[in-house]
């Protein structure tokens, strides 16, 4: 009876930090997909804040566009070098992959409405490509903070892996010591590493827009509004994979660094097992 309930306390404190917090009851159908097959821009002519520029920085010069001005959201093209996205595919692909693993098949005929993919946390600095990656985007994306973000969460999807429609945002009634000890996720950082040969595309239904990102770009998007409360439009997921394998690593920022409290948050576990690349200490 005991060790059960300590499973059932454990386990539940756990999924409540892994999954995605919805503040409404998400369709899951196949309609949900209905915006994943062609890809989806914003229109410049009808919102001339989404524009592109140039970012100068160090002699390399990298293409910035603006994909949504509400909920802010850009796209850095060619972010991470063809050869370093390369090695980091590599590095992941070592790591215990499963830790994260959902199927996506459930007990019932109905998939997952989380999302079906293999995947581990791994801390910023964990391997020396992801190391790389993280210096160059804090030195390109100064207007976060990254080191307030959580791991690496490294996502591998096969054919037929998805992501539900989330939102990346916690429910802070469901999380309160890490949201008071944190903040929120104000910010995403999803940085592709390789790309699905079909599907696998980064949906924003409600924002009618859907991203065909290559390997080395990096997506970046606000959660929340500049009043601190959560934006629902940034209601997203990765479309069904048809044929190869994506693998994305997402930094969730948040608003302020560890304090001495989120030690009991679930977080000191995450951490561990980043620290490890997945594996967990016995
Ligand atoms: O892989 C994607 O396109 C989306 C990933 C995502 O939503 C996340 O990591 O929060
Ligand atoms: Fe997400």
């Amino acid at each position: 009876m005991y060790p059960i309930y300590i499973f059932f306390i454990y386990s539940t404190y756990i999924f409540n930090f892994l999954t995605p917090f919805t503040d409404e009851t998400l369709e899951f159908n196949d309609k949900i997909w209905d915006k994943c097959g062609k890809e989806l821009r914003g229109d410049s002519s009808r919102d001339g804040r989404l524009v592109c520029y140039r970012l100068h920085k160090h002699l390399l010069i990298r293409k910035v566009e603006i994909l949504s001005s509400e909920p802010f959201i850009l796209q850095y093209h060619n972010q991470v070098h063809r050869r370093l996205a390369k090695r980091a595919v590599q590095e992941a692909e070592a790591l215990r992959l499963e830790q994260l693993k959902i199927s996506g098949f459930t007990t019932t005929p109905e998939k997952s409405q989380v999302r079906a993919a293999n995947g581990t946390w791994l801390i910023h600095t964990g391997r020396p490509s992801f190391a790389r990656i993280f210096e160059g985007l804090q030195a390109n994306i100064n207007s976060l903070d990254l080191s307030t973000a959580e791991p690496w969460q490294i996502l591998s999807y096969n054919a037929d892996g998805y992501y539900a429609p989330h939102y990346d945002y916690l429910n802070p009634a469901t999380n309160v010591q890490l949201v008071e000890g944190r903040g929120n996720r104000i910010a995403t950082v999803l940085v592709i590493l390789q790309i699905a040969k079909k599907g696998g595309t980064t949906v924003f239904p409600r924002l009618n827009l859907n991203i065909r990102p290559k390997a080395g770009d990096v997506i970046v998007w606000l959660n929340t509004l500049s009043t601190g409360e959560s934006n629902s439009q940034t209601l997203h997921a990765a479309c069904p994979i048809h044929e190869g394998t994506k693998i994305g690593a997402t930094l969730w920022v948040h608003e302020k660094i560890f304090s001495q409290n989120t030690k009991s948050t679930g977080l000191s576990r995450q951490n561990s097992l980043a620290r490890t690349g997945g594996k967990t200490i016995t």
